[in-house]
């Protein structure tokens, strides 16, 4: 199967994502709005500041001009980060309605929109109308994009509910490293991959500060039974969170040093401020306006969320993270389930 892919948001996922659909055989434009990144890509084949040492495909061209970029795509894959889905996604439908045009979307973000706390397929929903487009697949589940430049074995989910549709997003990316399954609960595949991110924060701050195993799988477990706990109340499909966007994803961004999230909690747990974590990273670290939409939205579901909550008072509270880990640990005694 080859068809016209275009892939808007060019960091490390996108850029490694649209490499993989041209490996696939498919025609793939990229689109980014920095010009530079687009100059680079296309005449290097490099993408030096969101992928050290990788070699891009000469096939793969990068657009900085969206209608370019989305002239001929029978499908679109947005992976900008969820802040900027909103704005993107308006542009999208203005360039569409030109070109008349009415392609299958994906995405690939992992977060929740601040204010509205809306999931990113919702958001997509709202700003391109149906009459524009084709259904909507998530793709999602425990993938660093520097795992998949290198290669190595990834498995994700394709959540849509439309079924034929999540087949076929399996079908375009899968090859012999990455394998897709599909998957029905896009609810439940949008929280969980929005929220992992707040746990990997709270992982990465237990290792900063020095504590061990037992304390990481311990946040990981209770972290992702509050996010159950969340998803229950939208109706999500518990299943899901046993699966690849649930313990899957909470397991490689809770510790893995290729996470974003991770290394920022790291640097929390090592004493940096939160300002110096974002401006020395240079990258998207979803789980910090996560932490905030999750805690709001937690508040006005009436859903027990305690490890967001501290991770809330830490990041935006100036709470200080060993009194937030001992409150947590003090916390009276419980049944497990
Ligand atoms: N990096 C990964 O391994 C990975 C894996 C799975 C999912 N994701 C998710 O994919 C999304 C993107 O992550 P990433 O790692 O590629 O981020 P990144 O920080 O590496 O790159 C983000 C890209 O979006 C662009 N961008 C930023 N603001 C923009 C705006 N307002 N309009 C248009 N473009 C804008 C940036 O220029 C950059 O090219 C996130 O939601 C992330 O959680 C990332
Ligand atoms: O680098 P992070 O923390 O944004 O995590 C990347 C992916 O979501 C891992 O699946």
């Amino acid at each position: 199967m080859s068809e016209k892919i275009a892939v808007l948001g060019a960091g490390s996922w996108g850029s490694i994502l649209a490499n993989l659909l041209d490996e696939n055989g498919n025609e793939v434009s990229l689109w980014s709005y920095n010009p530079k990144q687009v100059k680079e890509l296309n005449e290097k084949h490099t993408n030096t500041h969101y992928m050290k040492d990788f070699t891009y495909s000469e096939t793969l061209i990068a657009y900085s001009d969206l209608k370019q970029a989305l002239t001929g795509a029978t499908t679109v894959l947005f992976v900008v980060p969820t802040k900027a889905v909103r704005s993107v996604a308006g542009d999208v439908k203005q360039v569409l309605e030109e070109l008349q045009t009415k392609p299958q979307l994906i995405h690939a973000s992992k977060g929740i929109e601040q204010g509205t706390y809306k999931r990113v397929s919702e958001i997509l929903a709202e700003e391109i109308p149906a009459e524009l487009r084709k259904s909507i697949t998530v793709l999602s589940g425990p993938s660093h994009a520097e795992d998949v430049a290198k290669r190595d074995i990834t498995l994700v989910t394709a959540a849509s509910t439309d079924a034929d549709a999540a087949k076929h997003v399996q079908q375009l990316f899968m090859n012999r490293y990455f394998r897709v399954y599909t998957n029905s609960d896009v609810i439940g595949v949008e929280i969980a991959a929005a929220l992992k991110n707040i746990i990997a924060l709270g992982t990465g701050a237990l290792n900063g500060l020095g504590y061990g195993d037992n304390a990481k799988a311990a946040l990981m477990t209770r972290g992702l039974a509050e996010i159950s706990r969340l998803g229950a109340s939208f109706g999500a499909n518990p299943q899901t969170f046993t699966g690849l966007a649930g313990v899957g994803d909470i397991i490689v961004t809770g510790t893995s040093e290729n996470s974003r999230n991770y290394r920022a909690g790291d640097e929390l747990g090592k004493g940096q401020s939160l300002q110096e974590v974002i401006d020395t990273m240079g990258m998207v670290i979803e789980g910090v306006a996560t932490t905030k939409a999750a805690y709001e939205l937690a508040k006005q579901r009436g859903v027990e969320m305690p490890i967001t909550g501290a991770i809330y008072q830490v990041l935006y509270e100036g709470k200080d993270i060993r009194t937030a880990i001992s409150d947590l640990m003090m916390r009276e005694g419980r049944s497990e389930f």
